[in-house]
């Protein structure tokens, strides 16, 4: 096999866009288990998301997990499946498609926006081929990730540069870190609050649940659990709540070792138990929504709460295609595209009036 992927067919010199390539998390591509089985096997196979050594985990994964997890997690995917597919791809797509016409309508109309998955499909190696088919020479990698962790934000880095392993003729690249203390993200998910207070009246409690990952990446130094109360602090704050209102929980437990406390569904039990009779629960860490939204909280945690005493859940939805998200997402954009905006591509013309100035102030050439 060939160590460098082909060369697009583009002509040398001329071909100079600028490109955005939005990178999520990942999906299967039906919500069968047949589907969901060569996923999980590649998300669980990345260890920078499962930090066991592979000597223990191999055995695991592939003598356990892989022959229950499919079935299993296919029925919660056929529970939240949209007509058009996977909410997460769906609404990337949709995101992907209307920061396009934001950038357009900002002044950037030749920027060659995409989006890919870093599990599943479309792949980061499809979409980077295709957009340097497009003629993209230079890319702004942003993974929708707000807060920074080594299980998501690291490994779209990785896979990024696996791919440019294979590529004689690299792209310039850049890449977002994390979005978790931007004013206009914070305002998105602020407005979106306020939208549903408008029309349902405020809780006594607002959950701020976001992703959990192992207690023991913390210890290792990932800045996650930080973003995140900094984000919840933020957030809280737009709202004007006190801080006795507002609660930052970790969901998506995976596994038997501790992660990142308080979880959310025991905290969701326990505050039912104690007589709370609304709360609302929104994912500031997911900008879309997907399986650990729709499934596990907004009916799972739900169910939880409702069962344990608790007498109104609101789920609050994630950013999705909310006119403030993009916006935000945007102004990221074109901050962290910054100088690129500023380079043309060379044509005809251009170069020729170069020459001809150059030669006016008595240049030889
Ligand atoms: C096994 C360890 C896992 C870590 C660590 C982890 C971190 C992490 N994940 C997200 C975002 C998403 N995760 C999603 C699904 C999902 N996550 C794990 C495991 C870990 N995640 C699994 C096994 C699954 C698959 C579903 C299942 O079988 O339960 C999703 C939703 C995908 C979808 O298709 O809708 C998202 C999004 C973050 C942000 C994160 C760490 C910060
Ligand atoms: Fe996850
Ligand atoms: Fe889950």
């Amino acid at each position: 096999m060939a160590r460098y992927w082909p060369e697009p067919a583009y002509q040398h010199g001329t071909a100079a866009r600028t490109g955005v390539l939005l990178v999520n998390l990942g999906t299967p591509d039906a919500p069968t288990a047949a589907a969901l089985r060569p996923y999980l096997k590649q998300f669980l196979s990345d260890p920078r998301v499962v930090e066991i050594p592979r000597m223990v985990w191999w055995p695991i994964l592939n003598g356990i997990i892989l022959n229950t997890r499919p079935a299993a997690s296919a029925k919660k995917y056929a529970s939240v499946w949209m007509n058009e597919g996977s909410p997460l791809k769906v609404h990337t797509e949709r995101q992907a498609k209307l920061l396009a016409g934001y950038l357009t309508k900002a002044g950037h109309p030749d920027l060659d926006i995409d989006f890919a998955m870093r599990y599943g499909s479309p792949s980061i190696a499809d979409r980077l081929k295709a957009m340097r088919s497009r003629g993209c020479n230079r890319i702004l990698v942003v993974p929708l990730y707000p807060q920074y962790s080594a299980s998501t934000t690291a490994t779209v880095v990785d896979e990024v540069a696996r791919c440019l392993g294979r590529m004689r003729n690299q792209p310039e690249l850049r890449f977002v870190r994390n979005f978790h203390d931007d004013p206009a993200y914070i305002e998105a998910l602020a407005r979106s609050v306020r939208d549903h207070w408008m029309k349902n009246g405020e809780p006594d409690r607002l959950v701020m649940s976001f992703h959990g990952i192992p207690r023991r990446s913390l210890d290792l130094g990932d800045p996650y659990h930080c973003e995140c109360h900094k984000t919840g602090r933020l957030l809280a704050e737009a709202l004007g709540l006190p801080r006795e209102r507002a609660l930052v929980t970790f969901q998506s437990r995976f596994g038997k070792a501790e992660w990142l406390k308080p979880y959310t569904q025991p905290t969701l039990e326990a505050l039912a138990a104690q007589g709370v009779g609304r709360v609302d629960v929104i994912c500031p860490g997911f900008v879309a929504d997907c399986l650990e939204t729709l499934e596990e909280i907004a009916m799972e945690c739900r169910e939880a709460f409702l069962e344990h005493g608790g007498k109104e859940f609101h789920y609050i939805p994630c950013l999705n295609e909310n006119h403030e998200w993009i916006d935000a997402l945007t102004r990221l954009s074109i901050a962290h595209l910054g100088n690129w905006l500023e380079i043309k591509r060379p044509d005809e013309t251009s170069l020729a009036a170069t020459r001809s100035r150059a030669m006016e102030k008595g240049a030889t050439r």
